[in-house]
This record gives structure tokens, sequence and C-alpha cells, in this order.
């Protein structure tokens, strides 16, 4: 089929168009501009490679591993590495010297105060984490002395947080003026009151998709779906009466009719700023799942209490209130972290990670499709070669389990 040369024209147009609004969220351009930012840096050891087990190491002990614009690049360039390894089933992040990890850097604080660069730093930290959560294997964040801040969001991306005793976890946003930044959850399909994500990019992507298919030779078809009903769509005020429904209510539902409320939107193009606008209709994305995240694992009440009170747990007050899943010696902490993580990466790496896949889809999706994903997953293990040897093993789960 050939499209007639206006209608190519008037997508190139349209194309160029959405280049320059989706400039701001160039994964790549954020990445220049935070590597500017120096000091210390992110590195995978491969110290227990061979056994499946990779260590994600946070090195500035001089600023208490504090998280500077180049160990944010350093960050997501090892979660890349992590993609691509195929064979592995445990990450451990952690700390060099006294803590874990003390947060953002503040001098790169101090240096980047415009809301164009937190929202850089943010976005950037969002995807990095959001694909380390998505890693099919285990992973654990070995907390030994203080976690701070952006620090203990670090720690909570990870499928188990492991605290030493001299461990000391806190979320001290507030204090500092300012809210969780890096606890990602935005979706690369997220249209909608993002930066450079407007509702004209959504389409001009599903434009852009066309001229795609039309160029490759293919005939090209749109299902416009009603999607009223989409999170997205619903107006702010039957969203709370849901969330109020569904018991999100006092100091939370507060917080989230305060972050919904008096929200305008502008759309600057051409060096032209049009009116603003206000917004009844959708969800911010972005910070606000940081604490959302923090909800998952605590509960509302809990998460509340951790995020408003600035306070800095102990390892067993991190234990009591659900944030840490066990305590370790300080002086033992790794082979005590890695003796965990063995525990539960005793099957082959194929297993481990349909595993994870599995309960990744199960945590998201309904239950119809999580059941047809674990389907997919297992048909092909079912009389593979592994398979076959354990059924050949006559194995006595219970003798064996003793000795
Ligand atoms: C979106 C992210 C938002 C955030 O992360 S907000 C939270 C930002 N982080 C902070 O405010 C942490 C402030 N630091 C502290 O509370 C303490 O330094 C901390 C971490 C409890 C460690 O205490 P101590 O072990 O007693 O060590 P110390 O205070 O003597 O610090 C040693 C050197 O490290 C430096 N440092 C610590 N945390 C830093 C940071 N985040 N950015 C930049 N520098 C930092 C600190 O200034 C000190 O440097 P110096 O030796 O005085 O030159």
């Amino acid at each position: 089929m050939s499209v007639p040369s206006k209608l190519k024209s008037c997508m190139r147009r349209s194309l160029h168009h959405k280049n320059i609004m989706e400039e701001a969220v160039n994964l790549q351009s954020i990445e220049a501009f935070l590597s500017n930012f120096e000091g210390g840096d992110v590195h995978l050891s491969t110290d227990y490679w061979d056994e499946g087990i990779a260590m994600l190491c946070l090195n500035y002990p001089e600023k208490r591993n504090a998280m500077s614009g180049k160990m944010m690049v350093d960050l997501g360039k090892c979660v890349s590495k992590l993609e691509k390894w195929e064979t592995g089933k445990a990450v451990i992040i952690l700390g060099a010297g006294e803590n874990f990890c003390s947060g953002g850097d503040l001098d790169f604080a101090k240096a980047t105060g415009t809301a164009k660069e937190g929202f850089y730093m943010s976005y950037y930290m969002q995807d990095t984490l959001k694909r380390f959560r998505k890693l099919p294997m285990v992973s654990v964040s070995l907390v030994h002395g203080p976690a701070v801040g952006g620090g203990s969001e670090l720690a909570v991306f990870a499928d188990y947080i492991l605290v030493t005793d001299n461990a000391k976890l806190g979320f001290v946003h507030g204090k500092m003026g300012i809210i969780t930044a890096w606890g990602g959850g935005t979706s690369d399909q997220q249209y909608g009151f993002r930066n450079g994500r407007s509702p004209t990019s959504a389409a001009l992507s599903v434009k852009e998709k066309i001229v795609d298919g039309l160029e490759q030779g293919y005939h090209m078809g749109i299902t416009l779906c009603d999607l009223s009903k989409v999170f997205d769509c619903v107006s702010h005020e039957i969203l709370l009466e849901k969330l109020n429904y569904y018991v999100v209510r006092g100091v939370t539902l507060s917080l989230i009719e305060s972050y919904l409320s008096d929200r305008f939107r502008t759309v600057y193009y051409n060096d032209e700023l049009s009116d603003f606008k206000g917004v009844r209709f959708g969800v911010p994305q972005g910070s606000v799942l940081g604490p959302l995240l923090l909800v998952q694992i605590l509960g509302e009440r809990k998460a509340t209490e951790m995020l408003l009170s600035s306070k800095m747990y102990n390892a067993q007050e991190c234990l009591e209130i659900g944030i840490a899943y066990k305590i370790l010696s300080t002086a033992n902490r790794i082979q005590e972290a890695l003796n965990f993580v063995r525990k539960l990466t005793v099957s082959h790496s194929s297993i481990v990670r349909s595993f994870k896949k599995v309960l990744d889809v199960a945590t998201k999706e309904d239950f119809e499709t999580s059941l047809s994903f674990e389907c997919e997953e297992f048909s092909p293990k079912w009389g593979s070669d592994l398979n076959k040897d354990a059924l050949q093993r006559k194995i006595h789960h219970v003798k064996e389990e003793k000795s």
C-alpha cells in the first residue's frame, strides 16, 4: 500500500515535533548531564559469578557512599549488564566501608537545584531501579551502618533487606524538604502528566508505528478501545472515592488528595508557553509511587509512619516494622548474606529465573494472566534434561534435608 506523499510529509512533521517533545526524557542526554558530577563509583564484583551471585558495590566511602551523578550512571550501566547475564541467580547490593549509602550526594544536590535537574535525576534513578526490580534473579540489599534518604530507597528495591546489628535506616526526605524521588514504577508506556510524554506524543508514537509499518509494506489497521475505566482516565474525584472505598483513608488519603489537587498543565513548544489548564484526570507518575512501593511492603500505616516521621530506625525496629527480613552480624555480614542467598539459589539458574518471573507477573497481573504465564514458563521444563535427571536420581526429600 502506498502512502500519499502529502500525508507522509504531514506525518514526518509530526514526528519531528515528537522528537523535540521527547528530548527531555532522552536517557543518554541525562547520563551525559549526570556524569558531570563525579565522585566514587558503582561496580559489579564477579567474585561469586561462578555460583550465579553478583555483588553490586556502592563505593564512595569518604562520603559514606553518597550517590554522585556519576555513580547513578554507573548503577544504570551495572543494571544493564545484569540484564544481559543470562545465568545469574542473585544479586547483593552493598556499600563499601562503614555503611550502606547516605543517599544523594549533598554536593550534587547543592550544584543542581532546579526542578528540571531534579526531574532528570528522579527519572534516571526510577528507570534504573525499575529495571533492577525486574531482574529475573533474587535481589538482596545488605544494609550495614546508616542507609539515609535515597539510600533507604535503594534498599527497598531489592526482594529482601538484610540489616546488620549496627544498621540505621530512615526516609529522612521530609526533614530535607523533599519527598522520595528514586522510587520508580513509571511505565515506558505511560503518557500524560509526564514531562515530554503528553497525550499528543502518545498519538504521535502511534503515528510513528503506522508510518514504519507502511514503509515496510504492511497493511496497517488500528483498534480503538474505550478505555474510560482505565486508572489514568478516571477523574480525581472518583479515584479518591474508590481509594476510600478500598480503605485507603486518613493521612494517606489526604496526602494523595493534596498530591492530586491544584495541578496545572502547560505546553512548551517553539519557545512559547500555552495557558495553564487545570488537571482533573490522570495520576502524576513518579515520586508518589515511591511511597506506594513502601506501602506494598509495609502496609499503609507503617509506611506512613516511616515516611512522615523522618526517623532513623535501628535494626530491631526495622525487623519489627517489617522492612527488614533478618538481622546479621556486622562483622560477618558478607558471609552471612552469601549464605542467605545460597539457600535461595540451590536450583538451576533457569529455574530460579523462571520462579522470579512468575512471581513478578503474579504481583502485577490478574489471576488469569498469572496462571497462563506460569503455564507458559512451566511447559518447556516438563521432560527437560534437568527434569529427567532429577527423576532418575530418585530423590528422598526428607532424608536429604536431614543429611
Ligand atoms: C533523592 C535522594 C534524597 C536524599 O537522599 S536526602 C538524604 C541526603 N543524605 C543526607 O542528608 C545524609 C547526611 N549525612 C549524615 O547524616 C551522616 O553523614 C551519616 C550518613 C549518618 C554518616 O554519619 P558519620 O558516619 O558520622 O559520618 P560523617 O557525618 O562524619 O560523614 C563523613 C563524611 O561524609 C560526608 N557525607 C555524608 N553523607 C553525605 C552525603 N549524602 N552527601 C555528601 N557528603 C556526605 C560528610 O559530609 C563527611 O564529610 P567530611 O569528612 O566532613 O568532609
